[in-house]
């Protein structure tokens, strides 16, 4: 475990209780992106803009840094390149914001090749301005590099403007196949669910659950490509559902590509499962469900929200009777589960089924002959065959979307009864 000491300064305007709020918040970001937290610092506003904290506490830091052996300083607050340099050449350590943190994180996450290729790409363009300015301080002070700056150089920012571009190209192309990607499942006739939610809201293992709890049916191409992605059966209908990386707060407007490549599984959803943590204050349930809705809203018209309220082993029955009534209309189709017993999971599916776009159900009759035979096969994979029985036809109780329905009727040429 990297070990890091956690600092905030607080504005005297705010209230006690936020800025406890902040760092706890900080805390937690800092433990999901696999740190241990081994000190804490917080100082009232400084007015010497050189430091963001003030000279006394960076010895202070500088000293604690050697005491508890850090990897890392995390500041809450954002820090200037001259605040950074300043700090890490004093304290004789890596120093970096709660932006740079939530980049590690993403970058932790990102398992595709596309979200990787996001967070690169935010990081560099965050990096890009600094980058610029540390160069210039050095060659001011003409300081033969410092910490793990040294290799900077004039060209450096071309190249991370270079690294930019390719990146963006390499983009372009991995956007193009993702589309006919999501076609080609879409025309296969899967639908797709998508889970989303705030960071730790039990959203990966919800995952794991419903993906466990069903045996993947086939042995698919694209559960490689994308690996988030598991097809998983719902009552006799098969779904891809996607794992999402969690919602953070405040996301800087630079970040929000980055986060959009994981929304973007959300967009193209059926349904959404948004996946609430309901053993959190009702306050902030509320909050979170509130940015959750704005987040998604402009795009979410045709999509259906299930409500999951996860992680119900935590309350008691009325408990969590009382937070689903008082979130009323921001909680659309709730559902109390918990992902870790396993509690309301068939409740869950049942929920996701009756959302699940509508499929048509006709009794067909096939031809019994090899072709007859081989249509059956693939209506067995496109649809659900209810029932099936041999006479001197093929007879189908079938499932399925309209198109596979007339596609299997051109096939066979025979009556269909509706
Ligand atoms: N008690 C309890 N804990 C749960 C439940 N579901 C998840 N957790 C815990 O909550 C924490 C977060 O779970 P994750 O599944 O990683 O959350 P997530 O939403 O995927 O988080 P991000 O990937 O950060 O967005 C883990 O420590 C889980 O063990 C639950 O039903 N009950
Ligand atoms: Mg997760």
């Amino acid at each position: 475990m990297k070990r890091a000491i956690l600092v905030k300064r607080n504005d005297p305007r705010s209230e006690d209780h936020d800025n406890e709020l902040r760092l706890r918040e900080l805390e937690e970001l800092a433990g999901s992106a696999g740190y241990t937290v081994v000190s804490e610092l917080t100082q009232t506003r400084h007015p010497d803009p050189k430091y963001q904290v003030g000279s006394g506490k960076v010895e202070e830091l500088a000293q604690l840094v050697q005491n508890v052996e850090a990897d890392k300083i995390i500041f809450y607050n954002q820090l200037s390149t001259m605040q950074v340099y300043n700090i890490s050449e004093i304290c004789r350590c890596e120093v970096i914001d709660k932006f740079q943190l939530i980049l590690e994180i993403f970058a932790s996450r990102a398992t595709t090749h596309r979200s990787k290729l996001q967070v690169e790409l935010a990081r560099l363009e965050y990096e890009l301005p600094k980058a610029r300015a540390i160069v210039s301080i050095l060659k001011k002070e003409e300081r033969p590099g410092f910490m793990g700056l040294g290799g900077y150089e004039d060209s450096y920012a071309q190249d991370v403007k270079n690294r930019i571009a390719r990146i963006k190209d390499e983009l372009r192309d991995v956007d193009r196949d993702r589309d006919s990607l999501r076609t080609f499942r879409h025309s296969k006739g899967f639908s797709l669910v998508a889970l989303a939610g705030y960071t730790n809201a039990g959203k990966s293992t919800l995952f794991n659950m419903l993906v466990d709890e069903s045996k993947t049916v086939r042995n698919m191409l694209f559960t490689t490509l994308v690996p988030t992605t598991r097809s998983l059966t719902v009552q006799g209908r098969e779904v891809l559902l996607t794992d999402t990386v969690g919602f953070i707060e405040d996301l800087p407007h630079w970040m929000v590509d980055a986060f959009r490549s994981t929304l973007n599984e959300i967009f193209f959803a059926d349904i959404v499962l948004l996946v609430v943590d309901s053993s959190e204050l009702v306050e902030t349930i509320h909050r979170k469900l509130s940015v959750s809705h704005e987040t998604m809203w402009e795009q979410l018209q045709e999509v259906e929200i299930i409500t999951v309220f996860n992680k119900a082993d935590l309350l008691t029955e009325e408990e969590l009777d009382d937070r689903m009534l008082n979130l009323g209309y921001l909680a659309p189709n709730p559902v109390a589960v918990s992902a870790k017993t396993g509690f309301g999971i068939d409740a869950l599916k049942q929920e996701i089924r009756r959302h699940l776009p509508e499929w048509d159900r006709v009794q067909l009759s096939l031809p019994l002959s090899e072709e007859g035979m081989s249509t059956l096969s693939w209506l067995f994979d496109e649809g659900v065959v209810h029932n099936v029985d041999y006479d001197d036809s093929i007879n189908i109780d079938l499932e399925a979307r309209e198109s596979i329905i007339s596609k299997a009727k051109s096939f066979t040429g025979k009556k269909v009864n509706q």
